[in-house]
């Protein structure tokens, strides 16, 4: 475990997301919520953001792992003991003239980088216009001719990024920005026709986790999309008629569950990357966050709570492949969280709205 010993907060959002997203109904236990919460708050930094580790320095993806983690908590005397000022002058110490964010102080830039830290904000209701300046022009910039998003600019567009700064420029509210259609195209090319799995990015193997990483942008493109065209249908029916000509309606579902079912089970329990791999939390994740996202579809409603927009899975219109039994919770498409998580934390922080006006001051 030494290799992860700057990847505590993800081990326990991997492990606690992937049991939330199995639970029957049932709220996490009790003691495991405990002592994910321990654990993940001693991370956390005086100066404000969490480190990998014990007295680690601040990492906007671990800082993204544990409030995360500590939202699927669902314990509102934990959310209280982040220390939201601090965190706001950590991820103003991250972000770049350019709008981008270094992922830690003296580290590098890539979409990641933007992804945790506008995701962390909205939770915590940090979000300012100085902390998001910029911030889509960097995002258009890293899409590449093909359509897919990269690291960085003018570099190779991959499915991990395109997640992340899809999902960043929707907390923006400013997805339209981008080429959506060359996205779309883009997201399409990457599942596999003999797997039904995708592959991260052109010419490479299908692989579990990417389920989430690609499978998952079908539902932001859904809500970029109808962001950009305003189409809300009122009515049920305006809406069902809307849903058949989703970007989420072009993949193939079913053959992702079918790839996912049959061929990233162990049988030493967890989710792996392809036949002949070992399990790991990291696959486990994100094979069940993408197995969820093939299950559910989601209306995309335009939020009056500050959030910009809300996810809402459609009511009785699932797809299951297998026995019922395979049917997990639905996701946050941004937050890769159950959508309570999203709501509840959302809400608990919008209630408290820190003066960030003196802290800009400081
Ligand atoms: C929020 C957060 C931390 C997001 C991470 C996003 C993510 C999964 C990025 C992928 C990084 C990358 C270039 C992997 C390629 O590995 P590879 O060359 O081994 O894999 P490949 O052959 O499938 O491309
Ligand atoms: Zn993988």
């Amino acid at each position: 475990m030494t290799a992860l010993s700057a990847s505590r907060p993800w081990i326990v959002y991997w492990l606690l997301h992937a049991t939330d997203l199995l639970s029957r109904g049932d709220p996490l236990p009790e003691p495991l919520r405990l002592r994910a919460a321990t654990t993940v708050l001693r991370f956390q930094h005086p100066s404000g953001g969490f480190g990998g580790g014990v007295g680690q320095r601040p990492h906007l993806a671990a800082t993204y792992a544990a409030v995360h983690a500590l939202g699927l908590t669902r314990d509102t005397h934990v959310w209280e003991r982040v220390d939201r000022a601090g965190m706001y002058r950590f991820l103003m110490r991250c972000k770049q003239p350019d709008g981008s964010f270094v992922v830690c102080e003296g580290g590098e830039v890539d979409l990641r980088g933007t992804y945790c830290a506008l995701t962390v904000a909205r939770l915590l209701n940090i979000v300012t216009p100085e902390l998001t300046d910029k911030c889509i022009d960097f995002i258009a910039r890293c899409q590449s001719h093909d359509g897919g998003l990269a690291a960085i600019p003018h570099s190779e567009a991959h499915g991990g990024y395109t997640f992340c700064g899809l999902a960043a420029a929707l907390v923006l509210g400013q997805a339209h920005m981008l080429d959506l259609d060359a996205l779309l195209g883009w997201c399409i090319r990457r599942q596999m026709p003999l797997e039904g799995g995708f592959q991260g990015r052109p010419n490479k193997l299908v692989d579990g986790c990417y389920s989430w990483w690609v499978g998952g942008v079908f539902e932001l493109l859904d809500a970029a999309f109808t962001l950009r065209d305003g189409r809300q249908g009122s009515s049920k029916q305006e809406r069902d008629a809307e849903a058949s000509l989703r970007p989420s309606m072009a993949w193939n579902r079913q053959a992702l569950q079918e790839y996912i079912l049959l061929a990233c089970q162990s049988d030493r329990g967890g989710l792996i990357d392809k036949p002949g791999k070992y399990p790991d939390p990291y696959h486990t994740c994100y094979v069940l966050s993408g197995l969820a996202a093939a299950q559910y579809a989601y209306d995309v409603v335009a939020d009056d709570q500050g959030l910009g927009v809300r996810f809402v899975s459609r009511e009785g219109e699932v797809c299951v492949v297998g026995p019922v039994d395979n049917l997990l919770h639905p996701v946050d498409p941004i937050h890769n969280v159950r959508p309570d998580v999203v709501e509840e934390m959302g809400g608990f922080f919008r209630e408290r709205p820190l003066d960030l006006e003196t802290l800009k001051g400081e």
